[in-house]
């Protein structure tokens, strides 16, 4: 049986009308279901746990965006327990929706998860006693997470369906009071000691934020993560390479190097702020590991 988990306030109320859709799909098909909703932030998780402890469940579905689908994954995580994990996107940036070439119509991608037939495993990337399945940043990365979180304009272009505006908004504002600074990177046995560090991503997808192409050779199932450190770059020429990384052409700007590796350590001089796909998750220093193909997706 599946367990769904849905965050009604995902994308701006779509996941409530996406829950709608599919809710009537599933009745009429007479598909065996649990259903939980989130009622605040932060609960997808430990509903995931309480919907692993039916033990007739063998697969998690979470409705919403990218923070739900972090939530949801770490109750599958904490949880132990063997269970595929399914994705209906319903949120502002569905970087892995876009990541795994999940179907954008809910019903579509119902349909997949029912057939139930493609499924693949991936890596997740480990800090903090949590997981993370599309990417974890420090820096200016963190910041703009934060940022485009509280605004209060993500709500109104998700209302608009221009909702991966809200980061493009962020990084802009961001970009225009962030203070860079030095930063150690040590990457398996390699260390790298750089100054005017804007930001440090860890990738498991080529995207995040809405799109923006990071590292747009990552691999979700390659037991490396790709990095992008940005560093030795002025706040104005930053502001203008900016646009480059929707095609992933800022590869070629001498402010970004790239790496690719299995356990990731990131010092700084001075505490950076760190997200896990998208959502607020600590402070730097950090390790990150990537535990090869450990999650089974629906796909
Ligand atoms: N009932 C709720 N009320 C308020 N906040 C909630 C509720 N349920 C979940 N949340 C929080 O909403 C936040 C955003 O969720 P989510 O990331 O799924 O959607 P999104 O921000 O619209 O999409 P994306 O991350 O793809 O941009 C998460 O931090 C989550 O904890």
């Amino acid at each position: 049986m599946l367990g769904f988990i849905v965050n009604p306030v995902s994308g701006n109320g779509r996941g409530a009308m996406v829950w709608k859709q599919l809710e009537e799909e599933l009745r009429q098909r007479n598909v065996a279901y649990l259903v939980r909703k989130t009622s605040m932030a932060g609960e997808a998780k430990q509903l995931a746990v309480d919907v692993l402890q039916n033990g007739s469940v063998t697969g998690i579905v979470a409705v919403g965006g990218d923070g739900t689908v972090n939530e949801v994954v770490n109750g599958i995580h904490e949880s132990q327990v063997a269970c595929a994990f399914g994705h209906i996107p319903a949120g502002s940036g569905n970087d892995f929706a876009r990541g795994h070439n999940l179907p954008r119509d809910p019903l579509q991608a119902l349909e997949k998860i029912l057939q139930g037939n493609v499924t693949k495993t991936i890596d997740v990337l480990q800090l903090n006693g949590m997981v993370a399945i599309n990417s974890v940043g420090a820096g200016l990365d963190g910041q703009v997470a934060v940022t485009a979180n509280r605004a209060r304009y993500k709500r109104w272009l998700n209302k608009i369906k221009l909702g991966v505006l809200a980061y493009f908004l962020a990084v802009v504002r961001v970009l225009l009071t962030y203070k860079p600074c030095s930063v150690t990177v040590v990457i398996d046995d390699r260390q790298e000691t750089l100054e005017n560090v804007w930001l440090i991503a860890v990738a498991n997808i080529s995207s995040y934020g809405g799109g923006m192409q990071i590292c747009p050779d990552a691999v979700p199932d390659d037991g490396r993560a790709d990095i992008c450190v940005v560093s030795h770059a002025s706040r104005w020429s930053l502001l203008r390479a900016f646009p480059l990384i929707y095609t992933g052409k800022h590869v070629h700007h001498p402010a970004a190097r790239f790496f690719r590796g299995s356990t990731i350590t990131i010092q700084s001089e001075r505490p950076m702020v760190v997200h896990a796909d998208g959502e607020m998750a600590g402070v730097t220093p950090i390790t990150v590991n990537v535990a090869r193909r450990r999650l089974t997706i629906l796909s």
